[in-house]
């Protein structure tokens, strides 16, 4: 199995950077490194003797495309280069690149792009500090109104590396090559649609300088979790592989609890309850076949039921209401001790008193799974946990906060973990948008933690699986199918 793959935010891309030097690789041969793999990828993208437009930066992404601007041209390309700045204030590496470029350099504003067959965006890269104005951001929009194909060296210049946010105008780029490990902005929306397909070149920056950093987001695909994905031995049997409670809605709002408890069942929970309010006894008694039944009435009937310790894992939210009663029922739920997810109404319930869900959210491992909306409201009144610019940021403090792990959904989701660990989620389908979805995907987390996966590996594991279930279906998908997508998705991963 691969290893996990590390994502380094800018700040440790440097320090990556500058230790791969003082290790004793001059920077000139990093940059002249980048800028082959620039060019390699170039010439990928041109039929030989095309003409090639390179616009390069004032600082050392600009050197990156300088080196390619020369290799290109002995390669028999036509090149053409411009600069936003004047040559004699580059310094360092870059100045060491543009000394071997022997061509003419036009202000980069005035190249002409529009007669390019590939642009090469070697404008910014991870030493953005703000939005682009003057000659950069007047190349950056004839840039991308010429219509030709951009190559962006690193990432698009204009994308803050951090966010994936772009700072004013930003480079809408055919495809991205960056270098040693890709940056936060390669995997968030909207910067991983400005990036287009992502390569990433080795420039000698070793994996273990890398990971010295102390990085600690990764992309989340199987090699993160993977090991910790149950395999039932010959001897196992339905009562150690756990006991998944699920608790239902009213009468006319059951559906959410049974797409929760199929899905539960479908990843292996050896068991599944619904917990069922009398009057929706009837109704959920209708659909249910290997899901087993319980009548909960209210915070005090959950707490009876809860005696029976076999039931170990708990998920909660979807329907229930937005109201003091699930408060209270999630109160009793966190005071039981068992593992938990905690979704939707479960969650909107406590809008604008987190502090109150913080308090009881101390006792067991808990996953909360709010999309965007649901966020904005549970930590409305803290900006410090809602203003950071960062996706992974957000979810970060969040978890902190909560002493959960938290999954800020979306395209992008983002699943990160109270110590820190974050992991960011790319295999999404827009088909995943349809009502239920989200049901499913805390029927999955709740039924991997029943059967002992930690919280952050269960919520990565089912975020991308839920995900990989959808994308297998496409278009027409809605939620009641996504449980019977599993065992396909489950097949190709432990097989
Ligand atoms: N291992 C690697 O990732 C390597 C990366 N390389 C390349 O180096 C750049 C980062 O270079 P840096 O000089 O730090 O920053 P930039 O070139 O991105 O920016 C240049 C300079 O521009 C100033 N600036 C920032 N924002 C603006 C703005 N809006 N308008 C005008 N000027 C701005 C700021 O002073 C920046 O310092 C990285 O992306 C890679 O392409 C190495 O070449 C090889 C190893
Ligand atoms: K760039």
């Amino acid at each position: 199995m691969n290893r996990p793959e590390l994502i380094l935010t800018p700040i440790e891309m440097k320090q990556a950077d500058a230790a791969t030097i003082a290790a004793g690789t001059p920077g000139i041969d990093l940059m002249t490194r980048a800028g082959r793999a620039v060019a390699d990828k170039a010439a990928e993208m041109t039929a030989r003797g095309g003409r090639i437009v390179v616009a390069a930066g004032p600082g050392n992404n600009g050197g990156d495309g300088f080196v390619a601007a020369r290799l290109l041209e002995q390669q028999g390309y036509r090149v053409s280069l411009g600069l936003v700045g004047q040559r004699e204030r580059l310094t360092g590496d870059s100045a060491l690149a543009a000394e071997g470029w022997r061509g003419e350099i036009v202000a980069a504003e005035n190249l002409p792009f529009q007669q390019a067959d590939l642009i090469i965006d070697a404008l910014f890269g991870t030493g953005l500090t703000r939005g682009l104005e003057g000659a950069a951001r007047i190349a950056v929009e004839r840039m991308n109104m010429s219509g030709r194909p951009i190559l962006s060296v690193d990432l698009p210049s204009g994308i803050d590396g951090d966010t994936g946010e772009p700072l004013g105008v930003a480079v809408k780029a055919a495809a991205t090559i960056t270098f040693a490990a890709r940056k936060p902005c390669h995997l968030l929306m909207p910067g991983r649609t400005f990036c287009g397909p992502v390569t990433v070149a080795d420039i000698g920056i070793t994996p273990e300088t890398l990971a010295a950093t102390g990085a600690r987001i990764w992309a989340n695909s199987p090699p993160l979790w993977l090991h910790a994905l149950p395999r039932p031995g010959t001897a196992s049997h339905k009562y150690d592989r756990g006991h998944t409670l699920v608790a239902s809605g009213g009468a006319t709002r059951t559906g959410a609890a049974r797409l929760a408890a199929r899905a539960a069942l479908r990843i292996g929970s050896g068991l599944v309850t619904v917990a069922s309010p009398p009057e929706a006894l009837g109704v959920n008694a209708a659909h249910l076949t290997a899901v087993m039944l319980r009548g909960c009435d209210g915070p005090e009937g959950l707490y009876a039921i809860l005696k029976d310790m076999r039931f170990n894992s708990l998920v909660m939210g979807p329907a229930l209401g937005v109201n003091a009663n699930t408060r209270a029922m999630v109160a009793v739920a966190v005071n039981a001790r068992r593992s938990l997810v905690l979704d939707a109404d479960a969650l909107t319930s406590f809008e604008g008193i987190a502090e109150e869900l913080r308090q009881v959210l101390r006792h067991a491992p808990t996953v909360l799974t709010p999309h965007g909306g649901e966020f904005g409201r549970l930590f409305s009144g803290h900006p410090d946990i809602l203003d950071p610019p960062s996706k992974i940021e957000r979810a970060r403090r969040a978890a902190l906060y909560t002493g959960a792990v938290v999954v800020l959904k979306g395209p992008d989701t983002v699943i990160a973990a109270p110590d820190g660990r974050a992991a960011v989620n790319e295999n999404g389908t827009p088909y995943l948008a349809t009502a239920g979805s989200g049901d499913t995907l805390c029927g999955i987390i709740g039924g991997l933690m029943a059967q002992g996966v930690d919280a952050f590996e269960a919520a990565s594991a089912g975020a991308w699986i839920h995900a990989e279930a959808g994308a297998s279906f496409g278009p027409g998908l809605i939620a009641e199918d996504l449980a019977d997508l599993l065992p396909n998705v489950l097949r190709g991963l432990l097989t």
